[in-house]
C-alpha cells in the first residue's frame, strides 16, 4: 500500500522554546594532564644492581628436571619456607616470603628480579634497544592525573565487565607472554589455572565493597595463550576447563602450521584468535643476544612441535627467520577463512591502523607495543589508546595492555576509553613467586588496588564522558523520525526532542493519523528545529524507505498495544514485529546509524505462574512464559532491534541498536488512566480494585520515559558510551513509590475526592478461573461471534503479580536519571484528569443514555 506522505515544515519559529538543561549525574570521572614532577618511583629498570641470581643452568638439572624447590629456592632460604612451613618455634610470618609481603606489583617484580636465573629475568624484562619504549609505557601513566569526584555512594561498586561477551570479574586479563616454563615448572598450565579458581577479596579494606556473593565467588577472567607457549594447547585447555582463553597468533612462513594451530585452538573451546602485528622480525632485546638467549634443552616451544625441518632452535626456540615477515591486511580474510572465532589484532597504535582493523572485520583491537620489545621510540599505549579510541567509535572494543602495574593504571585506561587492559610482565612474576597462587595474588592485589581507586575517585569510570566531550550527549544537528508519535509517548518525545536547548536539524513524525490535537500541542513547542508530519503505514516498505531517508536517528515507538486480546493476531504481528523489522531494514537502506526502540516490561513477564520479581535489573534471571501475543509480539519485535545492532549499512557504517524496556506508562493523555476513570465515574467516583494491594509495581511517568529515549538516543552517539549501551535493553522506571496498578489511579486522584474499593471483586484464585471461564465461552462462541471478555488470565496475572525493576543500570550506562520527581508527575497527571472529568461526565452520559 502506498502511504500517504503529507511533509509540511510546520514551525518556522524558533522563539518559545522552554529550556532543557540536563545536569548529568555521571560526570567526568577522569580527565589528564600532563604532571609538573615526575615521583618515578619505577627505579626497578635502571637503578637497582642485582644482588644475585640463579644461574642459568641451575634451570636445567641433570635430566633437565630441577624440582620446584631447588628452581626457586632462595640461597640461604631453606625450601620449606616457600610451603608456608614454620621453623620449629618459630612464627610462620611475617617473613620476607609470606604474601603479607607482597603488596603491589613491584614487590613481585623484585622477587622475580632477585630469584629468577639472570638468563630468564633478562629475557622476561628485556625492552628493545635503549628500552625507551619500555619504561615510557610505565610514565606515560604517572602523567595522568584524576579529577576525583566526592559523595557519590561507592558502596558497592560492580567491578564486572564483558570482553567479546564473555563476563570477567574485572576489566584485567593475561596478556600473552611465552615461555612460561622459565618461571614455573607447570608454566602454562599454572597460568591457565589461575583464572577460573580466583578468589574472593577478604583484605581490608575490600569488605566494604564486596558486591553480591554470587558474582564475587565467580569470578574469572581471561588468559591470552602465546603461541610461544611451552605447553600445548591440550594442557592449556585441559588444566582449567571451561576458563575463558583467547588463542595468540604468531603467522609462521609455515602456513599449515598456523593454520592447524587456529583450528586446534577452536576445537578446545579458545573464545578468540589474538593476532599480533607488531612481530614480523623480533626486536633488538640487548640482553638477549648478550645472554645468547636459548631455551633450556627440556623446554620447547611445544605448539609447533615438527613444524620445522632441522633441528637449529636458536631464534627463541624456533629456526631462524621461521615467522612470516610478509602478512599483511588481507591475511586476516584469510584467518577469517579459517575459522568462526573472534578475531583481536594486538599491537595496534595509530588510528590509520585502527581504522583499517575495523574495515577488515575484526572484533577488536588490543593497543599494545608488545611491552617495549619490538619498536623502540613509539608511543606509550596509553597515549595511543585516546587515538585509536576516537578512531574507532565503538565499533569494536578497544583493550590496551602495556605498562600497567597499578589499579590506578587500570582506572585510568578505562576512563580513556580500554574496555579491559592485559598485564604481561607481572603476570610472569607472579607464576615465578608461587605459581597459580602467586599469580593470583598478583591479580587480587590488582583487583583491591582498582577498586579502592575507584571509590576514592567518585565512580565508574564509562560514565566519564557526559561532561568530558562537550557534544558528546547531545542531539544537536540530528535528523530524528519518530514512529509513532502522534500517540501517548511519542507525542512527548517529540516535545523533548523540540524542547532541546541545542537544537535538532529536523524531526519527521511518522504515524498512521495525527489527530488536529495532537498537530496542535506539536505546535507549542515550534521552535529552530524543522518537523515533518509523514502519515502513513509501517508495514509500507515504500513510505519507510522515504521517511528514513537522510535520517541518521530512528526512536520507534509505534506499536499496537493489546492487553486483553482485542487485536486479531495477525494484525498485531504485522504491525509489531514485520512493521519493526521493515523499519531495521529500511535504516540499513537508508544509512541510519543510531535506533532506540521503545520496549516493554511485559517482554519479561509476569509469567503465567506469576512468579514476583521485586527491584529486579537487567541481569535478574527469570523464567519468561507468557505466551500472550502482545507480550510475545513485543519480545520478537525487541529481539530483531538487538539483533540488528552492528549490521553494516550501505554506506559501510554500522546500525548500533538498544531497547527500552519500559514499566506501565502513566502521564497526562494517558488512555490506559482515561478508561480506568470512565470506569470510576461510573461507579459513583470510586475505582474498582482490578489488582490486590501487595501486587506491587513500579509504573513510570511519560516525561520520565520519553526522557530515557533522548539520553538513550545521545549515549548511541557518543562512542564512550555507545559502547556500553549497544545491543542491550534496559528497564526504565523512575522514583514513583512501588504500589499496585489500582492503588496507583487512586493515587494520582484522590486529591479530587475520588475512593476505591477495599477489596477485589472476588479472591483471586475465583479471579483467575471466572477469567477461564469467560475464556472458555469465548472459545466457544467463536464460530458464531465474536465474543471479547473484560478479563482473562494473562491480565489478572499481569495485574496481581508484585513486579518492580531498577533503573540503575540505564543510569550506569546511559546517565538516565527521572526528570521528572513523583511528586511532578503525580500533580501534572492529577491536573490533567481534574480536566478531563467534565468532557467524560458528558460522553458517559450521552452513551449510556
Ligand atoms: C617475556 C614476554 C614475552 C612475550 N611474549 C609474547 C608473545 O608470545 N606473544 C605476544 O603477542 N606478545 C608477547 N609479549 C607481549 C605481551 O603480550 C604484552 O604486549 C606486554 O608484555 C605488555 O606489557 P607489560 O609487560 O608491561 O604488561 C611478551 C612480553 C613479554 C614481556
Ligand atoms: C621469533 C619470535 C619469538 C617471540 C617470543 C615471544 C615474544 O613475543 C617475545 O616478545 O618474547
Amino acid at each position: 500500500m502506498e502511504g500517504d506522505i503529507k511533509s509540511r515544515g510546520l514551525f518556522d519559529s524558533d522563539r518559545g522554546r522552554s529550556r532543557v538543561s540536563f545536569v548529568s549525574v555521571f560526570s567526568v570521572l577522569c580527565g589528564f594532564q600532563q604532571a609538573t614532577t615526575f615521583t618515578a618511583s619505577t627505579t626497578v629498570f635502571k637503578s637497582k644492581a642485582r644482588k644475585e641470581g640463579h644461574s642459568y643452568s641451575s634451570l636445567a638439572g641433570p635430566a633437565g628436571q630441577t624440582s620446584l624447590k631447588e628452581r626457586l629456592s632462595p640461597p640461604g632460604i631453606p625450601n620449606r619456607q616457600l610451603e608456608g612451613e614454620a621453623f620449629p618455634g618459630i612464627p610462620k610470618f611475617p617473613t620476607p616470603l609470606s604474601a603479607m609481603a607482597m603488596v603491589c606489583l613491584s614487590d613481585f617484580e623484585d622477587y622475580a628480579k632477585k630469584y629468577l636465573p639472570k638468563i630468564a629475568w633478562d629475557y622476561f624484562s628485556a625492552g628493545a634497544d635503549d628500552c625507551t619504549t619500555r619504561d615510557e609505557n610505565i610514565l606515560a601513566y604517572k602523567r595522568i592525573r584524576f579529577r576525583p569526584r566526592m559523595l557519590r555512594d561507592v558502596s558497592m561498586m560492580d567491578i564486572r565487565t564483558k570482553i567479546l561477551g564473555s563476563e570477567i570479574s574485572f576489566p584485567v586479563g593475561i596478556a600473552p607472554t611465552g615461555f612460561h616454563q622459565l618461571a614455573w615448572p607447570d608454566g602454562e598450565k599454572s597460568t591457565a589455572r589461575d583464572p577460573p579458581n580466583a578468589f574472593v577479596s577478604d583484605s581490608f579494606p575490600m569488605k566494604m565493597f564486596l558486591i553480591p556473593v554470587q558474582a564475587a565467588r565467580a569470578m574469572n577472567t581471561c588468559y591470552i595463550a602465546s603461541t610461544y607457549s611451552t605447553c600445548t594447547l591440550e594442557e592449556i585447555s585441559a588444566a582449567a576447563p571451561g576458563g575463558l582463553r583467547w588463542f595468540q597468533l604468531y603467522i609462521h612462513r609455515n602456513r599449515a602450521a598456523s593454520q592447524q594451530l587456529v583450528q586446534r585452538a577452536e576445537a578446545l573451546g579458545f573464545r578468540g584468535l589474538v593476532l599480533t602485528a607488531d612481530l614480523p622480525y623480533t626486536g633488538k632485546r640487548r640482553d638477549d643476544v648478550r645472554n645468547g638467549f636459548r631455551l633450556p634443552p627440556h623446554m620447547k616451544v611445544k605448539n609447533l612441535e615438527g613444524a620445522f625441518e632441522g633441528g637449529d632452535c636458536s631464534e627463541y626456540g624456533l629456526p631462524p627467520n621461521s615467522l612470516d615477515p610478509s602478512v599483511t591486511w588481507n591475511d586476516i580474510y584469510w584467518l577469517r577463512s579459517l575459522t568462526r572465532l573472534p578475531i583481536i589484532i594486538k599491537g595496534i597504535l595509530t588510528r590509520e591502523d585502527a581504522e583499517l582493523a575495523v574495515r577488515h572485520g575484526v572484533q577488536g583491537i588490543i593497543v599494545s607495543n608488545h611491552g617495549g620489545r619490538q619498536l623502540d621510540e613509539g608511543p606509550a599505549t596509553i597515549d595511543a589508546l585516546v587515538e585509536v579510541v576516537e578512531a574507532v567509535r565503538g565499533r569494536v572494543e578497544v583493550y590496551v595492555d602495556g605498562g600497567i602495574r597499578k589499579g590506578s593504571d587500570v582506572l585510568k585506561a578505562l576512563a580513556l576509553g580500554a574496555k579491559c587492559v592485559f598485564i604481561g610482565r607481572p603476570a610472569l612474576w607472579g607464576l615465578a613467586y608461587k605459581g597459580e597462587e602467586g599469580l593470583q595474588d598478583v591479580l587480587r592485589i590488582l583487583q583491591d588496588e582498582f577498586r579502592l581507586s575507584m571509590a576514592l575517585a567518585g565512580g565508574e569510570p564509562s560514565s566519564r564522558d557526559s561532561e568530558e566531550q562537550p557534544g558528546a550527549m547531545s542531539l544537536a544537528g540530528v535528523s530524528c523520525l519518530v514512529t509513532g508519535a502522534g500517540g501517548f509517548l511519542g507525542q512527548r518525545i517529540v516535545r523533548l526532542l523540540l524542547e532541546e536547548e541545542e537544537p535538532l536539524a529536523e524531526v519527521r513524525l511518522l504515524d498512521k493519523a495525527f489527530s488536529d490535537e495532537a498537530l496542535g500541542r506539536f505546535e507549542k513547542f515550534k521552535g529552530k528545529t524543522e518537523v515533518k508530519i509523514l502519515e502513513g503505514d509501517i508495514r509500507d516498505v515504500t513510505f519507510l524507505h522515504r521517511a528514513c531517508q537522510g535520517v541518521s536517528l530512528v526512536i520507534h515507538t509505534a506499536s499496537l498495544i493489546d492487553t486483553l486480546g482485542l487485536i486479531e493476531k495477525k494484525l498485531l504481528w504485522e504491525v509489531n514485529v514485520t512493521g519493526t523489522r521493515l523499519l531495521l531494514e529500511a535504516c540499513v537502506r537508508c544509512n541510519v546509524q543510531h535506533f532506540v526502540y521503545t520496549s516493554t516490561i511485559e517482554v519479561t513477564g509476569p509469567n503465567c505462574k506469576g512468579d514476583p520479581i521485586f527491584n529486579g535489573d537487567e541481569d535478574t534471571a527469570y523464567e519468561s512464559t507468557s505466551k500472550f501475543p502482545y507480550a510475545q509480539s513485543k519480545r520478537l519485535a525487541e529481539d530483531s532491534v538487538l539483533k540488528a545492532d552492528g549490521q553494516v549499512l550501505k554506506d559501510g557504517g554500522t546500525l548500533m541498536t538498544c531497547a527500552l524496556r519500559s514499566m506501565y506508562i502513566f502521564g497526562e493523555g494517558c488512555p490506559f488512566l482515561q478508561g480506568h476513570l470512565d470506569k470510576c465515574l461510573l461507579n459513583k467516583n470510586v475505582y474498582l480494585r482490578f489488582s490486590r494491594k501487595e501486587a506491587l509495581v513500579n509504573p513510570v511517568y511519560v516525561g520520565n520515559i520519553a526522557w530515557a529515549h533522548l539520553q538513550a538516543a545521545k549515549a548511541l552517539r557518543a562512542p564512550q558510551k555507545a559502547k556500553h549501551v549497544r545491543g542491550k535493553f534496559y528497564y526504565i522506571s523512575d522514583d514513583t513509590p512501588h504500589m499496585s496498578y489500582a492503588d496507583l489511579n487512586y493515587e494520582l486522584t484522590k486529591e479530587l475526592g475520588f475512593g476505591i474499593e477495599p477489596q477485589l471483586p472476588m479472591p483471586l484464585t475465583a479471579l483467575y478461573y471466572f477469567s477461564l471461564l469467560l475464556e472458555l465461552v469465548s472459545f466457544l462462541l467463536r464460530p458464531f461471534v465474536r465474543y471479547i471478555p473484560s478479563t482473562n488470565r494473562h491480565l489478572v496475572t499481569l495485574l496481581n503479580t508484585p513486579f518492580t525493576f531498577s533503573y540503575r543500570k540505564a543510569q550506569q550506562d546511559f546517565g538516565y536519571a527521572p526528570r521528572y520527581t513523583w511528586e511532578e508527575a503525580k500533580q501534572g497527571t492529577g491536573k490533567w484528569i481534574a480536566s478531563v472529568i467534565p468532557q467524560r461526565r458528558l460522553h458517559l452520559q450521552s452513551s449510556t443514555a
